[in-house]
């Protein structure tokens, strides 16, 4: 394993001097209300929103991220229709927060920059554009408005187990260029293995780390959300997502609430309160949550096979419609290397798989 030793106080007091969480080691962001959106098939309700927001407020955490799963624009036949329009969440997110920023997604052809505006004016005060780990340059004009809107600014290179390091140091180079103020290394399929998810993240802050921070987002796959993130915050990301009670794609997001007890243990600064925000997770976030999330045969299959997380429902409706197994399902997915927006070839796997005797089934997943 390679991992670049990182100056820790630099990387704090580069977005700590530009932030007014200051005195904070670690900032992080709650994703429950975008990435759980997967989970909860988008259905969010406005009460929902409101008292989510108001308890992860009320311990402290200084970031909450409000979208359609899939980001702004995101609601459609496609990803799934959301049951209350995202701007009207976002309103609600901004008027209930006392503290806490609010943060929306977007990622370039899903979401337009006019819901980049309306976010704004809803309240939103981060925009965090995503986009696949070789393909920031999409994400160039997009960053470009949110600077002159004065908006904060961040950028997520889903799917970063598919690139090596030094792939990624570049993708974020162009999106720093481009003036974007954060690079995330986001596992998008919870497929990474810790000295792997290390070298990533020092990669990319070795290329931008003196003029912007790094961040990471891991998923649950293959039960490493917590200890990536900690190996993630050792490589020099001061920027942490989680989801309390892991609620988000897949086999959900790293636990937001068992970081935060962890980064207490390890004696690092988040600001937010262990005892709330445990109390958060089973009095609000817990009811709010359609079933937990699972560590189970499809999502382990979506960590073993580094597929996104986010196919997790279209592979279930691919499964049930057609009668195949949902786990070949993703297993082939993986071999195919699918990324976010080819959610409809799902649905040509299924119809493949049906085509196939067991036997032709079992030799295709055994090659995956
Ligand atoms: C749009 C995706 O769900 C973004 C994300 O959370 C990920 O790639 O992971
Ligand atoms: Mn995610």
């Amino acid at each position: 394993m390679t991992t670049t030793p990182v100056d820790r106080d630099t990387l704090t007091r580069t977005w700590s001097q530009t932030d007014a969480d200051s005195g904070l080691d670690l900032r992080l962001t709650d994703t429950c209300l975008r990435d759980g959106s997967h989970h909860k098939r988008h259905q969010f309700t406005a009460q929902e929103v409101h008292d989510i927001v108001e308890a992860l407020d009320d311990s402290g955490v200084p970031v909450i991220e409000v979208t359609h799963g899939d980001g702004l624009g995101g609601s459609s036949f496609n990803y799934g229709f959301s049951r209350t329009p995202e701007q009207e969440l976002i309103t609600i997110a901004a008027e209930t927060a006392k503290r806490a920023k609010i943060a929306f997604l977007m990622l370039p052809g899903v979401g337009t920059k006019d819901d980049i505006r309306a976010a704004q004016d809803n309240g939103g005060q981060i925009c965090r554009i995503a986009t696949h780990c070789t393909e920031a340059d999409t994400s160039r004009q997009h960053f470009g408005l949110a600077r002159e809107l004065g908006l904060e600014t961040v950028g997520f290179l889903m799917m970063s187990h598919t690139q090596p390091p030094e792939v990624l140091a570049q993708q974020a180079r162009i999106m720093v260029e481009a003036g974007n103020q954060c690079v995330y290394v986001v596992d998008s399929a919870g497929a990474l293995v810790m000295e792997q998810t290390a070298d990533r993240v020092a990669a990319v802050v070795a290329e931008i780390g003196h003029e912007a921070t790094v961040g990471f987002h891991g998923h649950e796959n293959l039960g490493l959300g917590v200890a990536n993130t900690v190996i993630a915050a050792r490589a020099g990301a001061t920027q942490i997502d989680g989801s309390v009670r892991r609620f988000g794609a897949g086999a959900g997001n790293t636990p937001l609430e068992a970081f935060v007890g962890v980064c207490d243990k390890l004696g690092w600064k988040t600001g937010i309160d262990f005892l709330t925000i445990v109390d958060a997770s089973e009095d609000v976030i817990k009811p709010a949550m359609p079933e937990e999330c699972q560590l189970d045969r499809m999502t382990l299959m979506m960590g073993y096979a580094g597929v996104y997380s986010s196919f997790l429902k279209h592979a279930g409706n691919a499964a049930e419609r057609y009668g195949v197994s949902g786990a070949k399902i993703l297993l082939e997915a993986g071999r195919r290397k699918l990324i976010g927006g080819q959610e409809d070839q799902l649905i040509d796997i299924a119809l493949m798989l049906q085509k196939l005797d067991q036997t032709e089934q079992d030799k295709l997943a055994a090659n995956s």
